[in-house]
């Protein structure tokens, strides 16, 4: 019987197909013992899964390239560590070896333990992670029986689940699945990031599907409204087909704007630049007509690798982005290291009790002696290939950019005697993403020659919401009026000083928020090229002064409803 659920349009495309219905994780294995002369095959049979999970996290990274590797790597690497943790190998040994349970209920039995451990604790972030418990044992479980924990056979069908993690959609997306419709979650999760950088349809909190929708029927998906039909009638396959054409005819027309220019309807350019953190980035940022590239993250060469990589290798890379540029600016970011980007160089501080204020960013790069000057010294001499800028994360004080510009005047000095060829100026740049720096900018803004606006940390600092933690949901948004009032600010400052000013968060990557930031006096927009085209066609369709007109308006929305009221009411 035709049915429909209502939720978030979270990555556009309209999908036709069974549904492949993926229960909320439960081992749900009734108390098994095993014989004593049984616990050496049965402990091998444990011990071959999860080599053979391994073997799949391993394939799964080796297939992850550029923004994909930084941002899917993170929760491989989380699903790696518990998967070698000696605390739930060895209480596997145990269980299975003095209490002689079946691997399967010793894996229940360990499952339940750390779930309790970690929902006892008041953090929330350790709260979330029982997601990821769930999802290494729940592949541990798949392994034991050879099933595929990333369901098998799922090409052309529609998955439904509660939750889906970053990870999985890739392998789901390798799989050939085609869209996926969660009851939980938010749209501006990574998950639901990364399905819009993949293309891939995603409706997210269609409350009701997982108890209606079984194996088999048939679901017609949309991405953009977030309406999921089961078994659509006549009319609900014509509205498909209709949206299919439309979403093929839009590919098309987005396609014809890569040479476009992103003029607003009243004749203003805007510079949309790309982020990138690869040679596939940056071709993808060329070839989407990006005006350059406005976040180079460097982290991607330190990551994944234990030794640190030397100044000719820096040098390389960074150089091979100013030439895939030809010509255009490159706006390199100093190593953002800590926090979230965790690496194996040992560089970062390892057990820093609240990591997200740490050591971090160019506190790190400050701190570990020779690190700053290494990488300053690449940059430079990529510099004598075309215009590069360098740009500087987790600035929160005039100081920090004054102790970085005397190391670069006097890295500069060095490369001329030595007779390198550089830029003779390569502009300076601050990320705003500190509250500090932004309240304070005014003190330090004749010191920099650019500025970007990193809302994805801004946001989380601000409202005091861990960006990285799915169980805060709607807390961490940019839709809160604090947020809107520091970026005015500091927009207008940098506008008032003549300062470049970008937006380099997530945030300008959504067309959604254009308008938005338009309003906010923002000229300047740094955005994963995969989003690219669908900002700029967004752009063209604003009345850059009709919105500059209701910015007051928008600033003085007094909360999230009234924020998106406003985005409503400006299309
Ligand atoms: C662009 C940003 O930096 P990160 O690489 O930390 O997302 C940001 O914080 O908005």
């Amino acid at each position: 019987m035709r049915q429909a659920f209502h939720g978030h349009g979270a990555s556009r495309g309209a999908a036709l197909g069974h549904a492949r219905v993926r229960l909320p994780h439960a081992l749900d294995v009734a108390e098994e013992h095993i014989e004593a002369d049984a616990v050496e095959s049965e402990l091998a049979r444990l011990h071959a899964a999860i080599q053979a999970v391994r073997g799949e996290m391993h394939a799964l990274r080796e297939r992850l390239h550029g923004a994909l590797a930084h941002e899917v790597g993170e929760f491989l690497d989380l699903h790696t560590l518990l998967l070698d943790d000696p605390e739930l190998l060895q209480g596997l040994d145990r269980l299975i070896r003095s209490g002689r349970f079946s691997a399967d209920y010793a894996l229940r039995l360990q499952r339940d333990r750390i779930a309790g451990v970690f929902e006892a604790m008041d953090d929330p972030y350790f709260r979330s992670r029982i997601d990821d418990i769930d999802q290494v044992i729940g592949r541990i479980h798949a392994a034991l029986h050879r099933r595929d924990a990333g369901m098998q056979g799922i090409a052309g069908e529609i998955l439904v689940a509660e939750t889906v993690a970053p990870a999985e959609l890739v392998q789901l997306q390798a799989q050939g699945v085609l869209a996926i419709v969660t009851t939980a979650g938010s749209p501006l999760s990574h998950s639901a990031i990364l399905a819009r950088s993949l293309h891939l349809p995603m409706v997210i909190g269609a409350a009701g599907a997982l108890q209606r929708v079984n194996d088999g029927d048939v679901l017609a998906v949309d991405g953009s409204s977030g309406l999921v039909v089961m078994e659509p009638n006549a009319a609900d396959l014509r509205a498909h087909h209709q949206r299919v054409r439309v979403h093929a005819r839009e590919r098309k027309q987005l396609n014809r704007l890569r040479r476009e220019p992103s003029r607003t309807l009243d004749g203003v350019d805007i510079k949309l630049y790309a982020n990138a953190e690869s040679r596939e980035d940056v071709a993808e940022a060329h070839a989407q007509g990006a005006a350059g590239v406005g976040l180079y993250r460097t982290e991607f060469l330190f990551l994944q690798r234990a030794e640190l990589p030397d100044e000719d290798e820096q040098f390389r890379a960074y150089r091979d982005v100013v030439l895939g540029m030809t010509g255009r600016t490159v706006t390199i970011r100093t190593l953002d290291l800590g926090a979230d980007k965790a690496d194996r160089t040992g560089l970062a501080l390892r057990d820093e009790p609240n990591p997200a204020l740490g050591l971090r960013g160019v506190r790190l790069s400050l701190a570990r002696d020779g690190l700053l000057e290494t990488q300053l010294r690449a940059l430079l001499r990529a510099s004598g290939y075309g215009p590069l800028r360098i740009l500087l994360p987790m600035i929160s004080s005039r100081e920090e950019v004054r102790e970085v510009r005397t190391k670069l005047d006097s890295v500069a000095r060095d490369l001329r005697h030595e007779g390198h060829e550089i830029a003779t100026h390569v502009p300076l740049g601050a990320m705003i993403e500190v509250p500090a720096a932004a309240i304070a900018l005014s003190g330090f803004i004749g010191a920099v020659d650019f500025l970007s606006v990193g809302t994805n940390d801004l946001v989380q600092y601000l409202l005091a919401a861990d960006r990285n933690n799915d169980a805060l949901g709607d807390l961490y948004t940019p839709l809160h009026p604090a947020v809107l009032r520091l970026l005015r600010d500091v927009i207008r400052l940098a506008n008032a000083r003549g300062k470049p000013i970008a937006v380099c968060g997530e945030m300008a990557g959504d067309p959604m928020f254009a308008p938005l930031l338009l309003a906010l006096g923002l000229n300047e927009f740094s955005l994963h090229p995969a989003t690219l085209l669908e900002v700029r066609r967004k752009i063209r369709a604003c009345d850059l002064a009709a919105l500059k007109a209701r910015a007051p308006a928008l600033l003085r929305a007094r909360d999230r409803a009234a924020i998106l009221q406003w985005m409503d009411d400006c299309g």
